[in-house]
């Protein structure tokens, strides 16, 4: 067996372990990658990157048949669903390298191709080689979720493992989960073609605003979605070549079934107990991302059970490479300034506080301003005026902001830096940014806040006629 001794061991070759690796290798750590799968995780190969280029496809479809008031006919797309997935693959195959083994190397990153699992709180074994180092990362990142409803194995279902590999366009696709996934893809599936029906045992988009959510859904069901909350499947079948679902008071029939109900963290396989490292459905970690029992381990991503984005992964990273590379024990990973995004259209963003949490956490101190697309010239000049934004403000700084609208995603990102660097409303409202752009709509929420201190003002008033009496 061949024997490595490293500084950083990292588990997993996703959006966090790369990241970790990237940094720690450029500062100068040695650092061991282990990867049993594919470089790049999820979001390269079978999350972000193909789900929002399948979305691509999907949106120029929809812009042809709904041009709007611009002065073009509406034309009938001639989608080839195949060639849209041959799309997504071009992207992951150019944004491959970036992840790859090779560039890895390059930085002096061992990397090896097998599954790691742990043999003692201080050593991991991948295939015929064995590991010890100073500090582990693990970030293996997590799997569809797959509810045990009665029936479920016995027939040929996708998840977004295998979703993206699908060549032929379902003729009606059943979905399992409103959660973001389900929701992204059913857009996409609707306007490429297929009927899609949306089973949700709750809420859909339960995670996100329920007003902006509320607009997201009806713009699905208008565009066909169907969307069926509160529904508990109890059986999947099959019958007549149709994949079926059955719930207390309805069959639902498809052509395939795509499972989107969530995900389970990837521990099975990485023996965790014998690294000491507690473990519930994800890694047990403090605010300082190390594990509860093994202060050597780290975990970053999905597998430290908070949010499940890309950025989140990236983020966690930043605070391992300052924890364990550069010794600054004090790092900690917040989570009130992390946005998240959901890329329907229109786009649904949010960061900081949900407006439930901020009303407890800050009560009659809490102010919400608003502002919608239809106000925003760009908005209007474009034919994209369906959206609005919702800020929450407590003692002038901004808490959580919600927004649904074009650009959603690249719009929190203002709110994000203000809420992160604990900006007031006054660093928006004192930015000039260029005429006409969306991001405006972030300026006008921020005025909004200060136009009744200003313009509802009896003092300022008072004060004003004064200046105007006395001005030469
Ligand atoms: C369909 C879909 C769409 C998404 N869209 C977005 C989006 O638009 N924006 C966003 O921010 N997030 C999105 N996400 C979430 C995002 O993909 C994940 O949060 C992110 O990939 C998590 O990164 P990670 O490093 O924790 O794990 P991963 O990227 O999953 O990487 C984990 C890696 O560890 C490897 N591994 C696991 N166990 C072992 C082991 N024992 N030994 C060796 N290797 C192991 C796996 O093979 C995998 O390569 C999406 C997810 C899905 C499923
Ligand atoms: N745009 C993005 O950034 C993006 C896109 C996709 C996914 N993601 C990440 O991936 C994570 C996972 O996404 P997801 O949509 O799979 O999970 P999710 O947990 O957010 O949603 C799953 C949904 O499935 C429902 N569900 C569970 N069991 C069910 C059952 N038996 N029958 C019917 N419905 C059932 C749940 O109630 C929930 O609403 C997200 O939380 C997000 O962090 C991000």
């Amino acid at each position: 067996m061949e024997r490595i001794k490293t500084d950083i061991c990292i588990i997993g070759a996703g959006s966090g372990g790369l990241s970790v690796a990237a940094g720690a290798s450029q500062m100068g750590a040695q650092v061991v990658l282990i990867e049993g799968h594919e470089m790049g995780g999820d979001c390269l190969n079978y999350g972000c990157v193909p789900s929002k280029s399948l979305l691509a496809s999907a949106k120029a479809a929809y812009g042809m048949t709904h041009p709007g008031d611009l002065g073009i006919a509406p034309a009938e797309p001639q989608v080839d669903y195949a060639a849209a997935k041959a799309h997504t693959r071009r992207v992951i195959e150019t944004i491959a390298p970036v992840d790859s083994q090779e560039r890895y190397e390059g930085f002096g990153v061992r990397v090896i191709r097998d599954w790691a699992r742990f043999v003692s709180p201080t050593e991991v074994q991948a295939g015929a080689i064995s590991i010890t180092a100073r500090r582990f990362v693990i970030a293996t990142g997590s799997r569809p979720f797959v509810p045990p409803i009665d029936g479920i194995e016995d027939v040929p279902y996708l998840t977004n493992e295998t979703l993206f590999d699908l060549s032929e366009r379902p003729e009606h696709l059943l979905i399992i989960g409103g959660g973001p996934i389900g929701i992204e893809m059913a857009q996409a599936h609707i306007r490429l073609g297929s009927r899609v029906t949306v089973l949700e045992t709750g809420k859909a988009l339960a995670a996100h605003d329920p007003e902006c959510a509320a607009i997201v859904l009806n713009r699905l069901r208008e565009e066909g979605v169907e969307i069926v909350e509160g529904a508990q499947v109890t059986r999947i079948g099959s019958e007549d070549g149709s994949i079926i679902a059955e719930t207390a008071d309805r069959t639902y029939r498809g052509s395939h079934l795509l499972v989107a109900a969530g995900r389970r963290v990837n521990l099975d396989g990485l023996d965790p107990e014998a690294g000491n490292i507690a473990c519930d459905k994800a890694v047990r970690v403090g605010d300082d991302l190390r594990s509860v029992t093994n202060r050597r381990v780290y975990a970053v991503g999905d597998a430290a059970g908070r949010l499940q984005f890309t950025h989140v992964a990236g983020y966690h990273a930043g605070i391992v490479v300052r924890s364990a590379v550069l010794g600054m024990r004090w790092a900690k990973a917040r989570q009130d300034h992390l946005p998240r995004a959901t890329y329907t259209d229109p786009e649904l963003a949010e960061v900081g506080l949900g407006e439930e949490e901020a009303r407890r956490r800050y009560g009659s101190k809490l102010e919400v301003v608003r502002s919608s697309y239809d106000h925003n010239d760009r908005a209007i000049a474009e034919g994209r005026k369906t959206g609005t934004i919702k800020v929450l403000v407590a003692g002038g700084k901004p808490c959580g902001a919600a927004i649904v609208g074009a650009h959603a995603g690249e719009l929190v990102g203002m709110w994000a830096m203000a809420i992160a660097n604990g900006q007031k409303m006054s660093a928006i409202a004192n930015t000039v940014l260029p005429y006409p752009t969306f991001s405006e709509i972030n300026k006008r929420a921020a005025s909004g806040y200060f136009s009744p201190r200003l313009f509802d003002n009896p003092r300022l008033k008072t004060f004003v006629g004064l200046v105007q009496k006395y001005l030469p």
